[in-house]
């Protein structure tokens, strides 16, 4: 349950909104947005142990989860690296999340995010 005033008392978490925004907008296609599916992707929960998706981040976020940046770009890593683990090299999925991941951690760069301020100490 998030309401508007601890959100306000996290910064941590409104920052952490803000990029997770920004890096969705790197999925047009929405194949992170949601958990994947063993009956999309036969096999899947048992290749992938830990398997991370946008809308997870997003309730770790609310749950506040995440104690640091770090953890927070630690599971986009995750999420990427599932995606080319699990989908071979060519497929649609497999150059969707390595695109992701070069985009995300351009913006996750400390010279994009040193005008944020003292807030990442
Ligand atoms: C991210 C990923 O590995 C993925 C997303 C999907 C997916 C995303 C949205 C809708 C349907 C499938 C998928 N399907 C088959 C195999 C892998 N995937």
């Amino acid at each position: 349950e998030v309401d508007m005033a601890s959100q306000k008392r996290r910064p941590l978490s409104r920052l952490l909104e803000q990029l997770l925004r920004n890096l969705e907008k790197r999925d047009p296609h929405q194949f992170f947005a949601w958990p994947v599916n063993d009956n999309f992707a036969p096999g899947y929960s048992t290749i992938i142990k830990r398997p991370m998706d946008f809308s997870s981040i997003k309730q770790k976020i609310d749950d506040n989860e995440y104690k640091s940046l770090n953890c927070f770009i630690s599971d986009f890593k995750l999420m990427c690296n599932n995606a080319m683990k699990y989908n071979k090299p060519g497929t649609v999925y497999h150059k969707a999340a390595k695109r992701l991941l070069h985009a995300g951690l351009k913006q996750l760069t400390p010279q994009k995010l040193r005008p944020l301020g003292d807030i990442l100490t």
